[in-house]
């Protein structure tokens, strides 16, 4: 049987591109695979996206492109990250469709759920509650494109899926020191701080919310499982209107842990202060990822040995660093 030809939508990514390597490794070859830089197609940019499809007609999209960005990032351009995500994602659900394309896997994000669901976070907890406020926009984005996905099925009978992605890390990382997610804002600046001698790292808000760290090759596998699901196995485990599925690690801890597991993978030993004028975003988001589990994946790197190969990845790419 021929392979698909596969489009990854922001292959350059941390996600993307850990998703080609997952694509590659398991024999997909290299010229059954489409990719286009942001610099060459603006995935906003709707009559872009629909010629573009229409040229390559893919068979199968793995949807990784985003505007993605920590707490600080999320809560200083909202309007950035609710336009750019609602934009590309429909852009390019819509262009799937007209193309022919069957089959589509898009990637959310955890922060879809209440700011104060029950925790662990079971997929039926969406649209249950308010919205943690520092990233609402970028959440509110995130289910449209669930239930863009779920309407097209519908109304189209395509098969297009949803994973919900738990808090990412790994190699090829943004590791901008404002726009940043913690872990990799944590692994420059307590790199820096030994560099430097310092005395002290200050970390941003109470070091008191409590988060679940993914590594992203998991989430690449995970995300080549769920879209390699015969269509009657996937339809078994979801319903037409509850079609997404988690992808977590499983546990969690406070940030202030993180930080220390940080100073220890990096070799600081310096202090830790924490800056309650930051904001602590939203108290605790663990997911349940039984519905995966009960599909046949688990996730495979711990913490530990996770933010080894990140802060390895940091050392290699050196000033070449992303952000
Ligand atoms: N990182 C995390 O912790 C989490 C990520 N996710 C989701 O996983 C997916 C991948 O995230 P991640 O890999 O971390 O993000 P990255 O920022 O690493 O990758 C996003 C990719 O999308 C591309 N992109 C952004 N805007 C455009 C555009 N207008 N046109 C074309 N390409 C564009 C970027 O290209 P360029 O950089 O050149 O602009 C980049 O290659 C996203 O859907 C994200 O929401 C979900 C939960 C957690
Ligand atoms: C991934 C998912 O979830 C994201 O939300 P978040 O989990 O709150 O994102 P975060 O990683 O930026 O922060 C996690 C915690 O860590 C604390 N924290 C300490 N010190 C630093 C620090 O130096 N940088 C950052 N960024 N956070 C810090 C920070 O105060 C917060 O309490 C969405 O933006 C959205 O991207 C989304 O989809």
């Amino acid at each position: 049987m021929s392979h698909p030809k596969i489009y990854v939508a922001g292959h350059r990514g941390m996600v993307g591109s850990a998703i080609v390597r997952q694509l590659l490794a398991a024999g997909h070859p290299q010229d059954r695979l489409v990719t286009r830089t942001h610099a060459e197609l603006d995935l906003t940019d709707q009559a872009a996206v629909r010629a573009f499809f229409q040229q390559e007609k893919p068979d199968q999209v793995y949807l990784a492109a985003a505007r993605v960005g920590g707490i600080h990032a999320n809560n200083t351009y909202p309007a950035d990250f609710i336009w750019d995500n609602l934009m590309m994602e429909a852009n390019i659900i819509d262009a799937a469709f007209r193309s022919g394309v069957h089959k589509l896997l898009f990637l959310g994000s955890s922060c879809i759920y209440p700011k104060m669901a029950p925790q662990p976070m079971r997929e039926d907890a969406l649209l249950t509650g308010t919205l943690e406020s520092t990233n609402e926009p970028y959440a509110i984005a995130k289910i449209a494109g669930i239930k863009l996905c779920e309407s097209f099925n519908r109304q189209h009978g395509v098969d297009y899926r949803s994973v919900m992605p738990t808090n990412l890390y790994g190699p090829g990382d943004n590791y901008h020191p404002e726009n940043s997610h913690v872990i990799p804002a944590l692994l420059r600046r307590f790199h820096e701080a030994k560099q430097a001698n310092a005395e002290k790292v200050v970390i941003w808000g109470s070091g008191t919310p409590r988060r679940e760290f993914l590594y992203v090759d998991d989430m690449a596998s995970a995300s080549v499982h769920v879209m390699n699901l015969d269509a009657g196995t996937y339809a078994k485990h979801t319903q037409p209107m509850l079609s997404h599925i988690n992808v977590g690690f499983g546990d969690d801890l406070t940030i202030l842990d993180l930080a220390e597991a940080v100073a220890k993978t990096v070799g600081y030993a310096g202090g830790i202060e924490t800056d309650p004028t930051k904001p602590d975003g939203t108290p605790r988001k663990l997911m349940d990822s039984s519905r995966l589990q009960s599909l046949g994946w688990s996730a495979k790197v711990s913490l530990a040995e996770g933010l080894q190969l990140a802060y390895q990845d940091f050392l290699k790419a050196g000033s070449a660093v992303r952000g």
